[in-house]
Parts: C-alpha cells; structure tokens; sequence
C-alpha cells in the first residue's frame, strides 16, 4: 500500500465507501441527537406495581432490589408519582397471602379483592392515571397455575369462564385495561363478550399475545407469593421459546378476537418475535421486560460488572427499535426520572 501517494489511505478508503464516510453523523451529541431514529419517552412506560393488603411501609421484593410492595394507601402515591412523571399507566398486581388461595383461585373474582380496592382507590385519588390488572388466576391459586386444574391438568375452557368474571370485577371497580395473561385459548372473544354485556365497551383489552414459558418469571413469583407454590410448570398453555411462526397464530387469534392491544412476553430474549408481530399486524404491540430482566440487570450492576443505568436505557430502547408501542418494566420510575432530567 503506497499512503504517500495522491490517493492515499484517505482516497483509497473515500473510493470504497463512495465517500460516505458514516461515522461523520457521530461526531457530537447533537448529531447523534439529530439523527436519532427511536426515542424513549415517559409516555412509552407502563409501570408494574406490587400491591399488598394492610397498610404501612412499603415492603422490599428481596429478588427485586429497588423493587417494593405497596400498601393501599402507598399504591395511591405511587400513581401520584407516575402521574408527576408523565407515566400514563400502572399495571398491578397483588401479592396475596396463603390463606386468600385456594384450587380454584376464588378470590379473583370477589369484587372487594385487594387489586379491586386499589383500583378504587387510585381511581378515586388519581383518575387522570390509567389502570391495568392482570386477568390470570396464579395469584390466587394454591397451585400457582394461572388456570383451573384438574386431575394435574389446566383445563382450557373453566378456566376461560372464572378469567371472564375476573375481568369483569376488574372493570367493574373501574379499572381501564384489562390484560389477560393466562394463555388460555378464545379469552380474548369471551372476555370482550363478558364486558360488553355488562355495559364496560369502553375497557381495554391488552392480551399477553405471545407470552413464552421462561425462566425470566422467578423474582416475580416470590413478589407475589407464588415462589414455592407452582407444581410442575406452565408449558402446556405458555409458549416454547422455539417458535414465532406460532406467535404470529396467537396474535392473530387475540386480534380476530377483540384484542386493543398486543403483547410480547419477556421482552429481550424476544426482540425479534416483537419485531414480527409489529410490522406484520400494525397493532400497538408492548414488551414485558420481566422480573428476571430486571434483576439480572440490578445483580451485575450491583457487582459492579455494568453500569445499571446505562444498561437500563440501552434495553428500554431496543424495546422501541424493534417496534415497540411501549414497555412493561419495573424500571419506569427510575427511567422516567432519568429522562426528563435528560
Ligand atoms: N402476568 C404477569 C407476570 O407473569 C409478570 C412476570 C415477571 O415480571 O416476571
Ligand atoms: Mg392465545
């Protein structure tokens, strides 16, 4: 190679990339800035909350550093605070105690359950701040299966009437979205007829579309005292983790059935099932970055092996790459904040 020639390693290298030398766009924040493609925004976060009975002080998830149980009255200031931070919506859930389960998860559909009265209460406190509950038995159950068992089996169809009536509680006490996470098949129709009936047109459905059996659910189970209950595991109504074509099914299903909105669950061993599903149905499409995502973050940057913040950003981002509408996390406040200090 002559680089004292006129070409040189500069002629050489402009001719190879016809000039177009990419890196020019990077040189300042600004132009990183200008020609930014995704953006993150407080608008793009759902913000998952823990809510438990009693009141008090809140209580840490020890497998969720930074992570805590709301009492009643703390799950109002949380939704203050979401509201402050321009979070538009909280998903809740409840941790629920030994003695409020049973087989059949019967406390889901009592209107005074703990998620009903938090959903009042917020509604009452904060109105201008969305609601989302689950729609799925394990937290009520005593096998922490998300459906009804029989002889060691989720049986599909019971299941799908007691998930009705426990979306209709959820509306009743006035929640916005319900998001049936079960994976039970035809949910979505008889959930949508189940609210229609009874007058709530107007409440939301986000199905869990593709929600894939994976390890990344375990600090969620302790959160909601679910850890040592599960028998067995859920791969018979959960998805394989080898399959999208099959993703593509399930969404279309929930769409065909009434589904708002779509969601993919966990998020960032997913991306690629999330990109699908985007492109290919137009819907707003959510990921679920999970319990186990979250806390694998925090116990590497509490090692001190990455820098948590930056991870946090650079996930949540990837999130709205793929096609994300929005992101389920347990981040939203912190990400929240960051941002708008940005
Ligand atoms: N239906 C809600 C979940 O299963 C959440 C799981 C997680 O965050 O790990
Ligand atoms: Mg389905």
């Amino acid at each position: 190679m002559d680089f004292a020639s006129d070409r040189g390693i500069a002629g050489r290298i402009d001719a190879a990339t016809g000039g177009r030398r990419l890196r020019r766009l990077r040189q300042h924040d600004w132009t990183r800035r200008l020609v930014r493609e995704t953006s993150l925004a407080p608008a793009d976060l759902i913000w998952p909350v823990f809510v438990r009975d009693g009141s008090g002080a809140d209580e840490p998830v020890a497998s969720m550093p930074g992570v805590v149980r709301y009492s009643l009255e703390r799950v109002v200031d949380a939704a203050r605070e979401a509201r402050d931070l321009g979070i538009p919506v909280l998903a809740l859930f409840p941790y629920t105690t030994r003695d409020k389960r049973d087989e059949r998860g019967s406390e889901a559909t009592n209107l005074d359950n703990l998620v009903c009265r938090a959903v009042g209460a917020i509604k009452d406190a904060v109105p201008e701040v969305g609601v989302m509950c689950d729609v799925a038995l394990d937290p009520y159950t005593s096998h922490g299966h998300d459906g009804i068992m029989r002889d060691g089996r989720i049986v599909n169809d019971e299941s799908v009437e007691i998930l009705c009536r426990q979306a209709l509680v959820q509306a009743k006490a006035g929640c916005d979205i319900v998001g049936p996470s079960d994976m039970m098949d035809g949910r979505v129709a008889m959930i949508r007829d189940a609210l229609d009936a009874e007058g709530f047109r107007d409440t939301m459905i986000m199905s869990y579309a593709a929600k894939y059996a994976s390890a990344f659910y375990g600090p969620f189970r302790e959160a909601v005292g679910s850890n040592d209950l599960l028998k067995g595991d859920k791969r018979t109504y959960q998805m394989d983790y080898g399959n999208t074509a099959e993703a593509l099914r399930e969404a279309e299903q929930d769409i065909a059935e009434g589904a708002d909105m779509i969601m993919v669950k966990p998020g960032l061993p997913y991306l690629d099932v999330l990109s699908r599903l985007a492109s290919e149905f137009g819907m707003p499409t959510f990921a679920y970055q999970t319990s186990g995502e979250y806390s694998t973050i925090e116990a590497a940057a509490a090692n001190g092996w990455i820098d948590g913040e930056r991870a946090m950003m650079e996930t949540l981002a990837a999130f709205k790459r793929a096609g994300a509408a929005g992101v389920l996390t347990y981040f939203a406040p912190r990400a929240a904040k960051a941002l708008r200090a940005a």
